[in-house]
């Protein structure tokens, strides 16, 4: 039996497959929202819609393989004409904060390239302001406590991932995640540039500026906002 969250989830992965278009090389992002998007675009592509998927994540790259969906990957790429991808946070002005599932260093790449960029979710990941959602920041393994601790420095608190079994969560790209909690984040274009600075830091999950469309579910049905810039 499906939840109202998975079932707001499911309206919008339909309504964004629609924006996948014959001949396209389409970004996939990550996370539950998106692995019920692989799904639909899965049908499509059995009823004959062709396209290349790049995939953010081993997960999502499993997942796309089991629906049936081309893929490509980055190396034989330059242009990606669409990225669809979730988020753990919006704000009004349209930027996210990312990095739940820890893909955000994928999604980052693909994301940004992308001609168009469309985030589905449900609407409780819109939020007034970023930051009640721990802010995951990917950081090398090496030195990692002195990263935190210069991060700390923000006027936060990292916590180093752990998966359920308590071992540390290691990322697609073999690094760790410091889930940093900064309460609210009022200017993530400054906090962005700050953590992009310290040697250690690899990728925040600060999306900002990048979205073109957010398609968000609720129980009255579907709705979009177009960024205008
Ligand atoms: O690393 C994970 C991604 O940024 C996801 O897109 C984000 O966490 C949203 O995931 P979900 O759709 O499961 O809420």
């Amino acid at each position: 039996m499906l939840n109202k969250i998975d079932r707001n989830k499911i309206k919008v992965a339909e309504e964004a497959v629609r924006y996948i278009k014959n001949g396209m090389t389409v970004g996939l992002g990550s996370g539950s929202t998106i692995d019920w998007m692989l799904k639909k675009l899965g049908e499509s592509v059995n009823e004959g819609l062709d396209i290349k998927g790049i995939p953010t994540s081993y997960k999502t790259e499993k997942l796309a393989r089991e629906y049936g969906i081309p893929l490509t990957d980055s190396s034989n790429v330059i242009e990606i004409d669409l990225a669809i991808d979730g988020a753990d946070e919006i704000d009004e002005q349209l930027n996210l904060l990312k990095g739940g599932g820890g893909s955000l260093v994928r999604e980052k790449i693909v994301d940004s390239v992308a001609k168009e960029l469309i985030i589905i979710a449900d609407e409780s990941k819109l939020v007034p302001a970023l930051g009640d959602f721990l802010l995951p920041v990917e950081v090398v393994q090496f030195g990692w406590e002195l990263t935190a601790h210069h991060i700390s420095q923000l006027n936060c608190v990292p916590y180093l991932r752990k998966k359920d079994n308590n071992e540390i969560f290691i990322t697609d790209n073999d690094n760790y995640i410091l889930d940093c909690s900064f309460e609210k984040i009022p200017q993530p274009t400054r906090l962005h540039e700050k953590l992009k600075l310290m040697t250690g830091v690899v990728e925040t999950g600060l999306f900002v500026g990048m979205v073109d469309r957010v398609i968000i579910g609720s129980d009255n049905g579907i709705r979009t906002h177009v960024n205008e810039f």
